[in-house]
């Protein structure tokens, strides 16, 4: 069994708190899992999916309300999806399609720009580090960390033009059939963040994978070639610089450090607005085939920057943090399959001005994180 695996969930590190938060660890009783709340507020920081703020009663609901609110939900602009009826509920939109089927308030994380707005030119110090970034992105091969056995960061990985074709990509999925929602649990608590899925639908709160996503009964979409090659690539390429290294530093092979081969059937899909986050967990509603052979998670970084915390436990004081910026891809596959991790905090208004420009992705960071079943 992976020696990252802690059994349970009042371990280590949790300090007695509350252990509401995308929770992917426990498959035993996932059934069962609540958020739980403790002298009435939510942990914040183990448990990140929540306003700081105490969320009992009343104030919960006006939160998660005002939450909404400030996503601003607005309208399908695109006429490309006019199979869908548009109607108005005061600042949301929601879609009804053909078969009358449940509506979902339609979140367009590249709203249309109203051509009022003068945009003003980026401050010197964004286009420099625009202009540092992009000289790393083409020192091809040198921004390849090595965080464990397994786990790999694959820095400015994505190109400028990849960037701008995901986003778009995304944003006309996420608008359609199967998009973005903002899920929540049975206890009408939400989830500090946009979710859909790609492939097959995740649950987070019964946290098992359906073919159907159950609270409309839409099919996720596929996962699109183009991502999909993307991420075997990335796979590739990262193997082929850990081989290297290994050989480099004469230490014999040690294949622990690669990462074993997938071929990705789930993505999940997340947009964080900049007081998103999510908590410390593991990801472990895969089959137990694909978690014993460690078949890796591929996650993609776009737009604004993630505070990224992983560890060998659940302990937020004993994991490490690294950023993940616009272009990046994390791996952690093989020995690291398990590791807990977390986003503390997105970095507002670090995503490039090109991809923002190109794209009028509001502001906030999209993940994209692919796995097998
Ligand atoms: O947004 C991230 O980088 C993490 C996402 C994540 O943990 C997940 O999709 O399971
Ligand atoms: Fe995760």
């Amino acid at each position: 069994l992976n020696n990252l695996e802690i059994s349970g969930y009042s371990r280590q590190g949790n300090h007695g708190k509350s252990d509401s938060r995308i929770d992917h660890t426990n498959v035993g009783s996932r059934t069962d899992w609540k958020p739980k709340e403790i002298d009435g507020s939510l942990d914040s920081a183990s448990c990140s999916q929540y306003n700081k703020s105490s969320l009992t009663g009343e104030s919960l609901f006006k939160n998660v309300a005002s939450d909404v609110k400030n996503l601003n939900l607005t309208p399908i602009s695109f006429g490309d999806v006019i199979s869908k009826k548009v109607k108005q509920f005061g600042d949301k939109s929601q879609i009804d399609d053909d078969h009358g089927r449940l509506n979902r308030p339609v979140f367009d994380i590249c709203p249309m720009r109203v051509s009022s707005v003068i945009k003003l030119k980026a401050p010197l110090h964004v286009m420099n580090r625009e202009k540092r970034n992009q000289n790393k992105q083409s020192i091809k091969g040198q921004n390849i960390i090595i965080l464990g056995p397994g786990m790999v960061l694959l820095k400015g990985y994505i190109s400028s033009v990849d960037q701008i074709n995901i986003v778009r990509t995304c944003r006309e999925l996420g608008i359609s059939d199967g998009g973005f929602y903002q899920p929540g649990y049975s206890s009408g608590r939400k989830l500090h963040l946009q979710m859909m899925c790609l492939g097959k639908n995740w649950d987070p709160e019964s946290h098992t994978y359906t073919e159907l996503r159950p609270f409309d009964k839409s099919k996720p979409p596929g996962i699109p070639e183009s991502f999909h090659s993307m991420v075997i690539k990335a796979m590739q390429d990262s193997n082929e610089f850990i081989r290297g290294n290994i050989g480099g530093f004469g230490g014999g092979s040690d294949e622990r450090k690669v990462i074993p081969f997938m071929s990705p059937d789930i993505c999940i899909v997340r947009f964080y607005t900049k007081s998103g986050r999510i908590g410390l967990h593991q990801d472990k509603d895969e089959s137990e085939t694909s978690l014993k052979k460690g078949l890796p998670v591929v996650s993609f970084s776009l737009g604004d920057s993630a505070e990224f915390l992983y560890g060998e436990t659940r302990s937020i004081d004993e994991a490490d943090k690294v950023t993940l910026e616009s272009g990046d891809v994390l791996i952690f596959g093989g020995k690291s399959r398990l590791i807990y991790h977390g986003v503390t905090s997105i970095v507002p208004d670090s995503a490039p001005t090109s991809l923002m420009e190109a794209t009028n992705m509001r502001a906030g960071r999209l993940n994209l994180s692919f796995r097998m079943f």
